[in-house]
This record gives structure tokens, C-alpha cells and sequence, in this order.
């Protein structure tokens, strides 16, 4: 068992800088959000997030005056007043950091149940704020001589897992003494983590009066063109509907997936579910539906507001009667369980 206090001392020459060591990192990611919702923060945030290429793959040279010259004076205004509508106001943060840092805060407290003081359970973005960078920095600095990198993103996206463990590797291209690094996969057939979606949906249907005639499973889109080119989100997507029908013991009357927040003039990954819930009402008569959607670990704009309410109102405005959101997992008790046992999977034979 590695010793949490010792120092890098076998003949150490008085030069050499005292490095901590003996502990082990388990940094979770997540996508990032801006740091107000007034126009520069907001600016900054889209233009970092907007300027990947694993988002958005066009040549610099092409999307940069598009990105900077008219997207970037128009949206950060647009964006802003809709981050505005779901911002804690009172801690002066978004919705997604704060539930990020209870999450954090849970499994920090699962984690040193199992394992002590020499685990350390930390949090950064992968856009924004804390930046990936940092948070590395502060783990190898505390004596993480092993660090395992967790993006909560249950499916795997290029311009969400990928980007994410880039950046971990770019953070990781400046220490000097790297530690042992691990990443984890998505999770979306993970058996605890379908467990936690589906009890939520149990709990959400229970506290109703009349059930939903339908479940829409609603995840994040992507161009479909990324799709062609060999990204597996639109299949991970499909299994965890899947999985998930499995589980509630349903038929394709009682859930269908769809597909929300398109960006640009590309074709996205389809049904969009602003159509696709008017359509549910118009032509298929539903008057009551709930939407969950998988793809988002913590509730944030694309759910709270997007979901809760440009979709709610679509359905609504096509006859819907009853529109129910089944919120994320967030720090359910379930959840933290679930990602704590995916965290103790993925830690074996480092700890444990
Ligand atoms: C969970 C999976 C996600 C995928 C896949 C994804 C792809 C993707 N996103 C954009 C453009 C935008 N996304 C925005 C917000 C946003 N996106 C995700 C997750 C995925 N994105 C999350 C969790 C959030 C919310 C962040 C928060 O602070 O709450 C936004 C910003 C909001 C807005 O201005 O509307 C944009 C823009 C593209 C182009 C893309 C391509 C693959
Ligand atoms: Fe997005
Ligand atoms: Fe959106």
C-alpha cells in the first residue's frame, strides 16, 4: 500500500523540488457552462466550446469568421436570456455546475468510505470553468501518482467523451512527472446506471394521476454526417433505449427515441423531438406524454430549458394536454451508487 504522506525521497539530491505522492485521482468531467450569462461570459464560453473540432469539424479558415463575426455577436445575447430563465440565482452559478459539485461531493464521500484519505475525488469542465487543466494540475500537485479520468457522459460522442479526454491529454502533456492514467468508457449498458433511469421513471409515473401514453426518450443530436464517418453515439443512444424498454418490460408503443438541440445548417440525427412531440399529438392523438432525456448526466439548458420549455410548448401548442419532464439522474441516490461502482470497476488493481 502506498504511503499518502511520503515523498519522493530515495536518493533525492538537494536540488530536487519535495513531490508529494501516494495517492490515487478520480477527476470526472463534464461538458462546462458559462460563468455568467451576460454577454462577454457568454461569448467566451461559446466561442471555446464552438471553436472545437470535435464539434464542429469545418476548417478554421472557413467556420472562424462565421463562428466570430456573426454567430458570436448574435447568440451570446440569445443564449444568455435563456440561461438566464434556469440560473440559481441565489449562488450565482448555473444549474450544471452546482449539480456537478453534489455530485462530486457524494461520490468523494462513497469513495473515502472505501478507500481512505488516499483516494481524491475532484471535478472540471471541459469548457470554461474549473478548466481540465487546473484540476489536473492540483491533483498531481496533492500526489496523485494515478489518475482516473471520468466523463459523465453515458454515451460515447466524439464531441463529448473524445473532446473530453483530449483535453485531459493536453493537461497531461505539461507535468512533468506524469502520473498512471486511466479513462473510463461510456456507460450506457451499464446495469446500475439503466437501474437508476429506470426507477426514476418509476417515481416520476408514480406520482402521477394518469399515466403517460408514451415515453420520449429525447438525447442530445449530432450532425448525421458524423454518424457516416464512424462516430457510435446514434448507436448508444438506440441500446440504452433499448435496454431501458427491457427493463420497464415495454413494447415500441410505450417508448420511442429522439433526438433535440440541432445546431446549424447540416442534417441531424432524427426525429427531432420538437417535431416529432408536436406530431405525437396531432397525428397520433396523444394528450399525455414524458420526456427523459439519458445523454445528460446533470440537468443543464438543453433539459431545463429546452426540454421544459421549447418542447413542452410544441406539444402543448399541437394539443397536448399533459407534459411531464422526468428530470436527470443528477445526485439521485441511485446514480451516485451506479457511477461509484463504475468508478471501483475501473480503479482494479490500483485500489481496491
Ligand atoms: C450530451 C451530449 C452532447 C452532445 C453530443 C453535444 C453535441 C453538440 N452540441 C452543440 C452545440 C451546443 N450545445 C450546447 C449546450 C450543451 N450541450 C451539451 C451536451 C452535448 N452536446 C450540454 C450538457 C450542454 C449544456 C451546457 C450547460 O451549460 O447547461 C450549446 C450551448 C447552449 C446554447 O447556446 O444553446 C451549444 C451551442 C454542437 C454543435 C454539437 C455537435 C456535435
Ligand atoms: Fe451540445
Ligand atoms: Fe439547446
Amino acid at each position: 500500500m502506498p504511503d499518502a504522506n511520503a515523498t519522493h525521497s530515495d536518493h533525492q539530491p538537494a536540488n530536487h523540488p519535495k513531490v508529494a505522492r501516494g495517492k490515487t485521482g478520480v477527476l470526472l468531467a463534464n461538458l462546462g457552462t458559462p460563468d455568467a450569462y451576460t454577454y462577454w461570459p457568454m461569448r467566451r464560453y461559446l466561442s471555446q466550446f464552438l471553436s472545437d473540432k470535435r464539434v464542429i469539424d469545418y476548417p478554421s479558415w472557413k467556420w472562424q469568421p462565421i463562428l466570430q463575426g456573426i454567430i458570436l455577436s448574435k447568440r451570446p445575447f440569445s443564449s444568455g436570456k435563456a440561461y438566464e430563465s434556469i440560473w440559481n440565482h441565489d449562488i450565482g452559478e448555473s444549474p450544471l455546475l452546482t449539480i456537478t459539485k453534489n455530485q462530486t461531493a457524494k461520490i468523494a464521500d462513497t469513495m473515502n468510505e472505501a478507500f481512505g484519505d488516499q483516494i481524491m475525488v475532484d471535478f472540471c469542465m471541459r469548457y470554461g470553468n474549473p478548466s481540465t487543466e487546473s484540476k489536473v494540475r492540483a491533483m498531481v500537485a496533492a500526489g496523485c501518482e494515478r489518475v482516473l479520468f471520468f466523463p459523465l457522459y453515458p454515451q460515447y460522442g466524439g464531441a463529448t467523451t473524445a473532446t473530453a479526454n483530449d483535453e485531459f491529454f493536453r493537461a497531461m502533456m505539461k507535468e512533468k512527472w506524469q502520473p498512471a492514467v486511466r479513462t473510463v468508457p461510456a456507460y450506457y449498458d451499464d446495469a446500475g446506471y439503466i437501474e437508476a433511469l429506470a426507477q426514476s421513471i418509476e417515481q416520476a409515473y408514480g406520482a402521477l394521476e394518469a399515466k403517460p401514453e408514451i415515453l420520449v426518450v429525447s438525447y442530445h443530436g449530432m450532425p448525421v454526417r458524423y454518424l457516416e464517418e464512424g462516430d457510435p453515439y446514434h448507436c448508444h443512444c438506440q441500446k440504452n433505449t433499448r435496454l431501458l424498454k427491457e427493463r420497464m418490460g415495454w413494447d415500441d408503443t410505450q417508448i420511442i427515441t429522439t433526438f433535440q438541440s440541432q445546431f446549424g445548417p447540416e442534417e441531424w440525427l432524427q426525429p427531432y423531438t420538437v417535431e416529432e412531440v408536436a406530431r405525437l399529438a396531432r397525428e397520433d392523438g396523444k394528450k399525455r406524454i414524458a420526456v427523459i432525456a439519458p445523454a445528460f448526466s446533470a440537468d443543464c439548458i438543453e433539459t431545463l430549458e429546452e426540454i421544459n420549455e421549447e418542447i413542452k410548448e410544441s406539444f402543448e401548442d399541437a394539443g397536448g394536454e399533459e407534459f411531464t419532464y422526468i428530470p436527470c439522474l443528477n445526485d439521485d441516490d441511485a446514480h451516485i451508487l451506479a457511477l461509484s461502482n463504475i468508478i471501483k470497476n475501473n480503479l482494479k488493481g490500483w485500489l481496491g
